[in-house]
């Protein structure tokens, strides 16, 4: 097999570790006819009396097809908000196990045109809130959560209209702030998100099953974390929206709704009715891909989960990397080169923040590889492109045409390169199966990319300057090196992966 072959075959097994029925079924099963009980990944809940069913996200048909199969009977009723247009899609593309079976308990209401929040969505939100409000001590509620929440979830707290927070938060968006800001300032102008909507099911039993698309597994921010504890107050939105510009430009009613606000958040206490258990992430894909590599034959190490920052210094680490590990395995990882590669790893790790990365471990742990078996280093997270062009591309691909870039300059600049002896193959690719606005899930790259695209006339760099990775690579042989998957409807954010073979030894 090609290395190209088996980099697919590790970013399939990751994808399909996450992919909604298996994971589903690993986390959840429900056991004794009598008195029956949920078991969530080895947690036990009695079924006293009813049992129901809510849910938000882009993958959450697919678990709540896979939920309603594993309840059977058990399931009185259930309501959950998906994005618009996902049914007929999933049906046109043959992922029928991903669909309800038509007399299903559950009633699918689809909105968020384009992830953001809509009349459609706000049905959604409603019908949510009004199970969620009528039950009892007696009845268990599962909640499905998954990225892509917040947008189908919107239930301002009045007198905020559903516009007012969405302009708010587009604009928040548009001037950079991250995940974490964004959903900060939703929990605060909602009814639903941070643990309202956990707090409204009292007394009754919530389990929350989620699927996390944000680093490090936030419970209080993915999806706006509807049944969590907030870990935010009041302070923090305003804090946010001081930061982006726009405290002295807010509508009336979010005035209102900030200035009553409780300055401290729910205290957790409040919660014991919930729990909230993380299914899938992007940890539990690169632990699947690392167990693929490892059959493969390959070393196998996962640098992070956590990958973030600019792509352009995103790629100058992973370009480090491959330097090194092809250094390892034309056994000079020892000489003063290698050590110079360390210093530009650790600085540029320092750089990005990637949180949890302890980069020094990972080049001890790289060190004792040795050069028998090929390597494999796998990461995972979400990198960030700042937009200068008008082409058509995602962050994965244009990750894999920057990384590209960079083995062709680090080769021309090194002459006969300790690359020579090595078969490099790098990608990038969204476990959503879409990145950005484009039908790829990512891209493939080798240190021969550039030169090969000049013998057909394209030039990498111009095809940056104008965010065009996506129209690069469908002109690039034949797209080829376009990693094409279909929506997989799941999302544990992005993969990473080098696999790098000696060619030869010296
Ligand atoms: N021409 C382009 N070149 C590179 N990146 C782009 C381009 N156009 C959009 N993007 C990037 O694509 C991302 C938006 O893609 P998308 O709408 O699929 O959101 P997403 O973050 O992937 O959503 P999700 O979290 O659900 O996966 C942004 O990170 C944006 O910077
Ligand atoms: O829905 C959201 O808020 C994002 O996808 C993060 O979970």
């Amino acid at each position: 097999m090609s290395l190209r072959e088996h980099a697919l075959s590790l970013f399939r097994s990751a994808v399909g570790t996450v992919r909604p029925a298996p994971m589903m079924k690993r986390a959840l099963k429900l056991q004794g006819d009598r008195c029956p009980q949920l078991l969530v990944k080895g947690q036990a809940f009695p079924v006293k009396r009813d049992l129901y069913l809510v849910g938000f996200g882009k993958a959450v048909l697919g678990m709540a097809a896979a939920a309603e199969e594993i309840l059977g009977d058990h399931l009185v009723r259930g309501v959950i908000s998906v994005p618009l247009g996902i049914q007929e899609s999933l049906q046109r593309a043959g992922m029928q196990e991903m669909l309800l079976k038509p007399h299903s308990k559950i009633q699918v209401i689809e909105g968020a045109k384009n992830n953001l929040p809509d009349a459609e969505a706000l049905k959604g939100a409603v019908a949510i809130q009004q199970l969620a409000e009528g039950l009892t001590a007696d009845d268990l509620l599962l909640v499905l959560i998954s990225g892509g929440g917040s947008a189908l979830l919107p239930a301002p707290i009045p007198p905020i209209l559903l516009e007012e927070k969405e302009k708010l938060t587009k604009t928040l968006a548009s001037r950079g702030a991250a995940i974490q800001e964004l959903n900060i300032v939703r929990k605060t102008l909602s009814v639903l998100k941070g643990g309202g909507l956990a707090q409204l099911a009292y007394p009754a039993q919530v389990v929350s099953l989620i699927l996390s698309d944000v680093i490090g597994d936030p419970l209080d921010i993915i999806a706006s974390g509807p049944t969590a504890a907030s870990s935010h107050s009041v302070q923090d939105c305003l804090q946010v929206l001081a930061k982006y510009d726009v405290l002295h430009n807010l509508p009336k009613s979010v005035e209102t709704v900030l200035s009553s606000s409780p300055t401290k958040p729910t205290a957790p206490e409040n919660y014991s009715h919930v729990s909230n258990i993380i299914i899938g992430s992007n940890t539990l894909a690169l632990d699947e891909a690392k167990h693929q590599a490892e059959s493969l034959g390959y070393a196998a190490l996962v640098l992070s989960a956590g990958i973030r920052g600019e792509v352009g210094r995103v790629s100058t680490l992973y370009c480090q990397l491959i330097r090194l590990v092809c250094l390892g395995l034309a056994g000079r990882a020892e000489e003063p080169l290698g050590d110079e590669v360390r210093g530009n790893l650790l600085q540029l790790a320092a750089e990005l923040e990637i949180p949890g990365l302890d980069l020094a471990k990972f080049l001890q742990a790289l060190r004792g590889l040795g050069p028998e078996r090929p390597v494999c280093i796998l990461a995972g997270g979400e990198t960030t492109v700042q937009l200068q062009g008008s082409g058509k591309g995602g962050r994965n691909q244009e990750l894999a045409l920057r990384v590209g870039l960079g083995l062709h300059r680090a080769q021309a600049m090194e002459g006969s390169s300790p690359r020579g002896r090595c078969e490099i193959i790098f990608f990038s690719g969204g476990t959503d199966g879409q990145d950005g606005p484009t039908e790829a899930a990512g891209a493939f790259c080798s240190p021969g990319l550039v030169a090969e695209a000049l013998q057909e006339g394209l030039d990498v760099e111009a095809f940056l300057r104008n965010n065009d990775s996506y129209t690069f690579f469908s002109q690039f042989q034949g797209g080829h090196h376009l990693l094409v998957t279909g929506l997989t409807g799941t999302n544990v954010m992005d993969i990473q992966a080098i696999l790098i073979r000696a060619l030869e030894r010296s």
